[in-house]
Protein backbone atom coordinates (compact mmCIF):
# COMPACT_ATOMS: atom_id res chain seq x y z
CA UNK A 1 0.00 0.00 0.00
CA UNK A 2 1.62 3.47 -1.27
CA UNK A 3 0.01 6.50 0.17
CA UNK A 4 0.51 9.79 -1.53
CA UNK A 5 -0.46 13.02 0.67
CA UNK A 6 -0.15 16.30 -0.94
CA UNK A 7 -0.91 19.54 0.73
CA UNK A 8 -1.01 23.33 -0.05
CA UNK A 9 0.12 25.65 2.56
CA UNK A 10 0.32 29.86 3.22
CA UNK A 11 1.13 29.34 7.15
CA UNK A 12 1.85 25.74 8.17
CA UNK A 13 -0.80 24.80 9.78
CA UNK A 14 -2.31 22.25 6.69
CA UNK A 15 1.43 20.75 6.46
CA UNK A 16 1.53 20.32 10.10
CA UNK A 17 -2.38 18.22 9.70
CA UNK A 18 -0.70 16.29 6.26
CA UNK A 19 2.42 15.14 8.72
CA UNK A 20 -0.16 14.37 11.05
CA UNK A 21 -2.12 12.23 8.79
CA UNK A 22 0.66 10.66 7.68
CA UNK A 23 1.98 9.36 11.09
CA UNK A 24 -1.71 8.06 11.96
CA UNK A 25 -0.90 5.71 8.40
CA UNK A 26 2.22 4.95 9.87
CA UNK A 27 0.85 3.76 13.46
CA UNK A 28 -1.95 2.16 11.61
CA UNK A 29 0.18 0.28 9.54
CA UNK A 30 3.83 0.63 9.95
CA UNK A 31 4.75 -1.50 6.56
CA UNK A 32 2.48 1.44 4.82
CA UNK A 33 5.06 3.51 2.32
CA UNK A 34 3.97 7.16 2.77
CA UNK A 35 5.03 10.30 0.96
CA UNK A 36 4.06 13.44 2.15
CA UNK A 37 5.07 16.38 0.32
CA UNK A 38 4.22 19.93 -0.86
CA UNK A 39 1.63 20.72 -4.01
CA UNK A 40 4.84 21.98 -5.49
CA UNK A 41 6.94 18.72 -5.61
CA UNK A 42 4.60 16.47 -6.34
CA UNK A 43 4.56 14.86 -9.83
CA UNK A 44 2.45 13.20 -11.84
CA UNK A 45 4.73 9.97 -11.56
CA UNK A 46 4.32 9.81 -7.79
CA UNK A 47 0.73 10.58 -7.55
CA UNK A 48 0.47 7.50 -10.30
CA UNK A 49 2.47 5.28 -8.16
CA UNK A 50 -0.10 6.12 -5.39
CA UNK A 51 -2.85 3.04 -3.98
CA UNK A 52 -4.30 6.23 -2.08
CA UNK A 53 -4.04 9.85 -3.15
CA UNK A 54 -4.24 12.55 -0.05
CA UNK A 55 -4.47 15.77 -0.80
CA UNK A 56 -5.35 18.97 1.37
CA UNK A 57 -5.16 22.50 1.48
CA UNK A 58 -5.98 25.76 2.92
CA UNK A 59 -9.76 27.15 3.12
CA UNK A 60 -9.66 30.81 1.18
CA UNK A 61 -12.76 32.99 0.33
CA UNK A 62 -14.91 29.76 1.42
CA UNK A 63 -13.18 27.66 -0.90
CA UNK A 64 -10.00 25.98 -2.72
CA UNK A 65 -7.26 28.96 -2.82
CA UNK A 66 -6.70 31.17 -5.77
CA UNK A 67 -3.40 33.13 -6.85
CA UNK A 68 -5.32 36.47 -5.88
CA UNK A 69 -6.31 34.84 -2.41
CA UNK A 70 -2.38 33.38 -2.27
CA UNK A 71 -1.15 36.62 -2.68
CA UNK A 72 -3.02 38.33 -0.34
CA UNK A 73 -2.33 35.94 2.08
CA UNK A 74 1.58 36.61 1.80
CA UNK A 75 0.63 40.50 1.75
CA UNK A 76 -1.38 39.86 5.22
CA UNK A 77 2.03 37.97 6.91
CA UNK A 78 3.85 40.95 5.22
CA UNK A 79 2.49 43.41 7.67
CA UNK A 80 2.53 41.98 10.97
CA UNK A 81 5.73 42.51 13.13
CA UNK A 82 8.01 40.05 13.95
CA UNK A 83 6.46 37.46 11.21
CA UNK A 84 8.93 37.90 9.00
CA UNK A 85 10.21 34.21 8.20
CA UNK A 86 6.50 33.71 7.96
CA UNK A 87 5.48 36.30 5.41
CA UNK A 88 9.02 35.06 3.47
CA UNK A 89 7.15 31.20 3.56
CA UNK A 90 3.92 32.78 2.42
CA UNK A 91 5.17 34.58 -0.26
CA UNK A 92 7.09 31.86 -1.41
CA UNK A 93 4.04 29.91 -1.72
CA UNK A 94 2.45 32.41 -3.41
CA UNK A 95 4.52 32.47 -6.14
CA UNK A 96 4.75 28.54 -6.60
CA UNK A 97 1.49 26.73 -8.00
CA UNK A 98 -1.59 26.36 -5.36
CA UNK A 99 -3.90 23.16 -6.09
CA UNK A 100 -6.35 24.38 -8.33
CA UNK A 101 -2.85 24.49 -11.16
CA UNK A 102 -1.73 20.93 -9.55
CA UNK A 103 -5.57 19.60 -10.41
CA UNK A 104 -5.39 20.66 -14.44
CA UNK A 105 -2.19 18.60 -14.59
CA UNK A 106 -3.14 15.79 -12.73
CA UNK A 107 -3.22 12.72 -14.56
CA UNK A 108 -6.42 10.71 -14.55
CA UNK A 109 -6.11 7.81 -12.15
CA UNK A 110 -6.15 4.79 -14.74
CA UNK A 111 -6.04 1.55 -11.98
CA UNK A 112 -9.24 3.22 -9.55
CA UNK A 113 -6.89 4.38 -6.82
CA UNK A 114 -8.59 5.69 -3.77
CA UNK A 115 -8.32 9.14 -2.79
CA UNK A 116 -9.42 11.60 0.68
CA UNK A 117 -9.73 15.51 0.96
CA UNK A 118 -9.15 17.73 3.88
CA UNK A 119 -8.98 21.57 4.68
CA UNK A 120 -7.93 23.70 7.43
CA UNK A 121 -10.32 26.64 8.52
CA UNK A 122 -11.06 29.19 10.43
CA UNK A 123 -13.73 28.80 13.77
CA UNK A 124 -16.49 30.34 12.02
CA UNK A 125 -19.72 28.60 11.55
CA UNK A 126 -20.12 29.86 7.71
CA UNK A 127 -16.22 29.56 7.75
CA UNK A 128 -17.05 26.87 4.44
CA UNK A 129 -14.20 24.61 3.05
CA UNK A 130 -11.34 23.60 0.42
CA UNK A 131 -11.97 19.91 1.42
CA UNK A 132 -15.17 19.47 -0.42
CA UNK A 133 -13.73 21.20 -3.92
CA UNK A 134 -10.84 19.18 -3.56
CA UNK A 135 -12.74 16.23 -3.18
CA UNK A 136 -15.07 17.01 -6.73
CA UNK A 137 -11.33 17.34 -8.53
CA UNK A 138 -10.53 13.87 -7.24
CA UNK A 139 -13.60 12.29 -8.50
CA UNK A 140 -13.60 13.80 -11.76
CA UNK A 141 -10.17 12.46 -12.24
CA UNK A 142 -11.88 9.24 -11.69
CA UNK A 143 -10.77 8.84 -8.01
CA UNK A 144 -12.90 6.48 -5.95
CA UNK A 145 -12.96 9.20 -2.78
CA UNK A 146 -13.38 6.93 0.30
CA UNK A 147 -13.78 9.74 3.03
CA UNK A 148 -16.16 12.32 3.86
CA UNK A 149 -14.35 15.75 2.95
CA UNK A 150 -12.63 16.51 6.51
CA UNK A 151 -12.09 20.47 7.74
CA UNK A 152 -9.46 21.13 10.73
CA UNK A 153 -9.59 24.30 12.72
CA UNK A 154 -7.03 26.84 12.76
CA UNK A 155 -7.86 29.70 15.69
CA UNK A 156 -6.21 32.62 13.55
CA UNK A 157 -5.44 33.43 10.23
CA UNK A 158 -2.05 32.22 10.50
CA UNK A 159 -2.76 29.62 13.53
CA UNK A 160 -2.04 28.07 15.57
CA UNK A 161 -3.62 25.10 15.01
CA UNK A 162 -7.45 24.77 17.39
CA UNK A 163 -5.58 21.98 20.58
CA UNK A 164 -6.67 18.67 19.25
CA UNK A 165 -6.82 18.78 15.80
CA UNK A 166 -3.21 17.34 15.47
CA UNK A 167 -4.29 14.19 17.64
CA UNK A 168 -7.69 14.28 15.09
CA UNK A 169 -5.79 14.41 11.92
CA UNK A 170 -3.83 11.04 13.04
CA UNK A 171 -6.81 9.64 13.66
CA UNK A 172 -8.64 10.45 10.62
CA UNK A 173 -5.56 9.27 8.83
CA UNK A 174 -5.18 5.89 10.19
CA UNK A 175 -9.36 5.08 9.34
CA UNK A 176 -8.44 5.61 5.86
CA UNK A 177 -6.54 2.52 5.48
C1 LIG B 1 -7.07 35.33 1.82
C2 LIG B 1 -7.62 34.41 2.88
C3 LIG B 1 -8.95 34.06 2.86
C4 LIG B 1 -9.46 33.18 3.85
N1 LIG B 1 -10.77 32.83 3.80
C5 LIG B 1 -11.24 31.94 4.71
C6 LIG B 1 -12.60 31.48 4.64
O1 LIG B 1 -13.38 31.86 3.78
N2 LIG B 1 -13.01 30.58 5.56
C7 LIG B 1 -12.19 30.11 6.55
O2 LIG B 1 -12.61 29.30 7.34
N3 LIG B 1 -10.90 30.52 6.64
C8 LIG B 1 -10.41 31.41 5.75
N4 LIG B 1 -9.11 31.82 5.83
C9 LIG B 1 -8.24 31.28 6.89
C10 LIG B 1 -7.47 30.09 6.34
O3 LIG B 1 -8.30 28.97 6.26
C11 LIG B 1 -6.22 29.82 7.16
O4 LIG B 1 -5.33 30.87 6.91
C12 LIG B 1 -5.59 28.49 6.76
O5 LIG B 1 -6.38 27.42 7.18
C13 LIG B 1 -4.23 28.35 7.33
O6 LIG B 1 -3.62 27.24 6.70
P1 LIG B 1 -2.09 27.32 6.23
O7 LIG B 1 -1.31 27.67 7.44
O8 LIG B 1 -1.78 25.95 5.76
O9 LIG B 1 -1.98 28.33 5.14
C14 LIG B 1 -8.61 32.69 4.87
C15 LIG B 1 -7.25 33.04 4.85
C16 LIG B 1 -6.76 33.90 3.88
C17 LIG B 1 -5.31 34.27 3.92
Amino acid sequence: MHTVIVYESMYGNTREIAEAIADGIHRADPSAAVDCLPVTEADADLTRSADLLVVGGPTHMHGMSSSMSRRMAASAEAKREGHEEAAKEAHEAAEGQGLRTWFRHLPDTEHGSYAAAFDTRGTGAGSGGAAPGIAHRLERHHYDVVAEPEGFVVEGLDGPLRAGELDRARAWGAALL
